[in-house]
């Protein structure tokens, strides 16, 4: 695996923003318990990206497996729907405390985000969850997420934390997605085959590549087998992305996994990122704002639009619609998802951020459109 890109993970110029994925059969032993030594050190690993500047959002399966043992339900893959789904509500409280007291040791402040992958589907959702991820990476708060399985449904492929963690990746426009799991990446075959190669590195998940994985999980404990993270590489291609699978099964698996080189890299295709191409090629608007000047040139040193800027509010827009950013001149110079609905906009146009709140009687958003929402064109 190229060493340089390896290298971009652990460096916090090009790799600000990190998820890590844990899967079940890493962080719960058979016996259904935390394993609370391992977890520590990968704790600490967290702890020590944010020390050089990294922001971590952890994607943390086991509530299932914690949960089951607790209640009697150990007949594995055989568990029924609400089986699995009461286990995990039982489960999930476990599994919290223990990362809310490992971080707490490192004085770390811990955040549970319980998501359906039906959530990012629905653009008002989408647009929560980024903003609410975002103001806690601000914060310095380390975002512990898990599936919400009490209302995931068997219709969007309950139980599988590898896409979610590649879809809270796109929403909080994160630059790296590391799947812990117990094996050394995607084989070319199941890895139980004698003849089974490792691939390094992959750009575009094929269907010859999905035909390599098989859907089982190879200890129990966790649900989507190599399918399921070959989805979660799909979905971080898209979104332009990196994505790698690397073995957890180490103390420090994330230093270790890095130095070591062993894993399968997916990169990104293109540049532009999916959300960014679909964002920058959309045509049909309900709206369109205008700046003035000094918007203009904020836009164009990477920041986002505040209402200060805005001159011209056009269309009955909604949060979360696309709209195009248009100079003085009538030229358009950016596109991007807005944070409020048409009426909102009309009222804070020109009014400085701290008069938001009494304009609007609730708690503003951070900019009209965010930065992380926006391509400049
Ligand atoms: N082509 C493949 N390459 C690697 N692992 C594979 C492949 N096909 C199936 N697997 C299985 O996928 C398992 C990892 O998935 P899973 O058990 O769901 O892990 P996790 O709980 O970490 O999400 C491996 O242990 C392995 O048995
Ligand atoms: N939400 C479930 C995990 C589902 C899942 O994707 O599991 P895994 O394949 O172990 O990552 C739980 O907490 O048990």
């Amino acid at each position: 695996m190229a060493i340089d890109i390896l290298d971009d993970f652990r460096n916090p110029e090009k790799c600000r923003r990190l998820v890590i994925k844990i899967g079940s059969a890493l962080l719960v032993d058979g016996a259904g318990q935390v394993r609370v030594e391992w977890l520590r050190t990968v704790v600490n690993e967290v702890f020590t990206a944010l020390e050089r500047g990294q922001e971590v959002v952890v994607v943390s399966s086991g509530a299932i497996a914690i949960g089951a043992k607790q209640l009697g339900f150990t007949h594995g893959g055989k568990r029924t729907l609400a089986e699995a789904q009461a286990s995990a509500s039982v489960g999930q409280i476990s599994l919290a405390s223990t990362w809310s007291s490992l971080l707490t040791e490192r004085r770390l402040v811990a955040a549970q985000l319980l998501l359906t992958l039906d959530d990012f589907e629905h653009r008002r959702r989408y647009l929560n969850i980024s903003a609410t991820l975002r103001r806690l990476l601000k914060s310095g708060v380390v975002p512990v997420v898990n599936e919400n399985d009490t209302i995931s449904t068997g219709e969007i492929r309950f139980g599988d934390n590898d896409r979610l963690a590649a879809r809270v990746a796109q929403a909080c426009d994160a630059d790296g997605v590391i799947l812990l799991t117990d094996v050394d990446g995607l084989y070319d075959r199941h890895p139980d085959d004698p003849e089974a190669e490792r691939l390094e590195e992959v750009r575009g998940v094929t269907d010859e590549i999905h035909a390599m994985a098989d859907g089982g999980s190879g200890s129990g404990l966790g649900s989507g087998g190599m399918t399921a993270k070959l989805l979660a590489a799909e979905i971080a291609e898209r979104a332009g992305i990196a994505l790698a699978i690397m073995n957890g099964q180490h103390e420090m698996p994330i230093g270790r996994a890095l130095a070591g080189q062993a894993g399968t890299l997916f990169l990104p295709k293109r540049e532009d990122s999916g959300r960014r191409a679909w964002i920058g090629g959309r045509m049909r608007f309900n709206g369109a704002l205008t700046v003035d000047d000094g918007c203009v040139e904020a836009l164009q040193s990477g920041k986002s639009v505040l209402a200060t800027g805005i001159l011209k509010v056009e269309g009955e827009f909604e949060r979360g619609d696309i709209l195009p950013v248009y100079d003085e001149n009538r030229r358009m110079i950016a596109k991007g998802v807005v944070e409020y609905d048409w009426s909102d906009v009309v009222a804070i146009k020109g009014h400085s951020s701290e008069e938001h709140e009494d304009i609007l009687g609730h708690t503003p958003r951070s900019a009209v459109i965010h930065r992380d929402h926006l391509v400049l064109l």
